[in-house]
């Protein structure tokens, strides 16, 4: 069922520019740093790195307001009231990945599924409390059943352990702080041959680990006098929460997180779900992700295979874009409401993405069983 996975030799300038710890496995060019220091610092922050916050006066706290869940609701019944024909238009757009389930699959003909999973949000129910964003057994049970089928792989913001602690299922292929932290599975892969060998893959951003601290610190530090601000240290990029802080007190957080910023040239600021996101400048993210573990796992540049990825979030727009790219594969947004995305399909929520997972698992069992004439 599975493709085997070719193992091609590093480029030597490759190999130089791999950080200690990662086994020069996989050939992939390495990121290029951004350029440094103001102009690329000043575009995100003034810009809100793609998200186009920062743009207008108060870009950041309208861009915060958009992803509150009342503001959300409150947009959501206004636009039902308003336009309801916009919903339905998306939908046509975006049709449920349930309902098309049959399309779907049918895209997949005489092609490895690999699938990709993005955790919060999709895997796991939105919380107010970050640490407390658990995953159900049972959808835990259907990653597991999935992952005995085709190559899976977690692709998160989070630092890769902590995903690791919440999902708990050892066969899977990581990919947490953005993408910018991929480990294969602890027992090595049963579906290629490529990898089969364990440990960390690939760690683009080594050597921003003591900036990325220094700036955790000045965080924690700075957002103490914020009630319900949270700052999370995701390895090789922070989260500065604020679903509990007062709306009122959005602005000063933004401040604050800007002037420690100003410091780190060579970080950026972006946004995702009540939460802003400092991450390195270098040109890796979820996307980069994506086609480094198809490359990984012997699909570089290869018509037979199908990535399949589900995500919620704006740092899932990088995947879905890439399979928009390469005109191959899936993308899935999780989502209740219409959203500007690049995916082709969409799902309501964690839970139909559990359904979805499982008619995935028992389509494969059944075409197996099926006599091939
Ligand atoms: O790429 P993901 O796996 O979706 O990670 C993105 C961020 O997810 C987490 O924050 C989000 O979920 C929290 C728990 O439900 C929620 O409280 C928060 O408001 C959301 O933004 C995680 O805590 C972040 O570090 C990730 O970057």
């Amino acid at each position: 069922m599975t493709k085997q996975g070719v193992v091609v030799p590093v480029p030597a300038e490759a190999a130089v520019a791999m950080p200690p710890n990662s086994a020069p496995l996989f050939p992939y060019p390495p990121p290029r740093a951004a350029a440094p220091g103001a102009a690329v610092r000043k575009k995100y922050l003034q810009m809100g790195a793609g998200n186009g916050a920062g743009a207008r006066p108060g870009g950041w706290v309208e861009s915060m307001r958009a992803s509150s869940p009342t503001h959300a609701r409150a947009a959501a019944a206004l636009a039902a009231g308003v336009d309801e024909d916009r919903r339905a238009a998306w939908m046509v757009e975006h049709p449920s990945a349930l309902s098309k389930f049959d399309q779907v699959v049918a895209a997949s003909k005489g092609k490895q599924i690999v699938v990709f999973l993005d955790y919060d949000g999709t895997l796991s129910p939105i919380v107010d409390d970050p640490d407390a964003a658990y995953m159900s057994d049972t959808m835990r049970r259907a990653v597991r059943s999935v992952a005995k089928h085709f190559p899976t792989a977690i692709v998160s913001g989070r630092c890769r352990d902590k995903v690791f602690e919440f999902v708990k299922l050892a066969e899977l292929y990581y990919a947490g702080s953005h993408g910018m932290d991929i480990k294969g599975p602890a027992k090595g892969s049963r579906h290629t041959r490529a990898a089969k060998a364990k440990g960390v893959l690939f760690q683009p951003a080594s050597q921003f680990l003591p900036m990325i601290e220094q700036v955790h610190e000045s965080l924690v530090e700075k957002t103490k006098s914020i009630p319900g601000a949270k700052v999370e240290n995701n390895k090789f990029c922070v989260s500065v929460h604020f679903r509990c802080v007062d709306e009122k007190s959005w602005s000063a957080l933004a401040d604050m997180v800007k002037s420690v910023l100003k410091d780190y040239p060579k970080l950026k600021l972006t946004q995702g779900r009540m939460v802003f996101e400092v991450r390195p400048t270098i040109k890796w993210d979820k996307g980069k992700a994506l086609e480094f573990l198809l490359e990984s796992l012997g699909f570089a540049d290869c018509a037979d295979v199908l990535p399949v990825y589900i995500g919620d979030d704006r740092t899932d727009e990088d995947a879905f874009k890439v399979l928009r790219r390469r005109g191959q594969g899936v993308g899935i947004l999780v989502s209740k409401h219409p959203k500007e995305t690049s995916a082709s399909y969409s799902l309501q929520e964690p839970a139909e993405v559990m359904e979805f997972l499982l008619r995935l698992v028992e389509w494969e069992r059944l075409s197996k069983a099926r006599p091939k004439w």
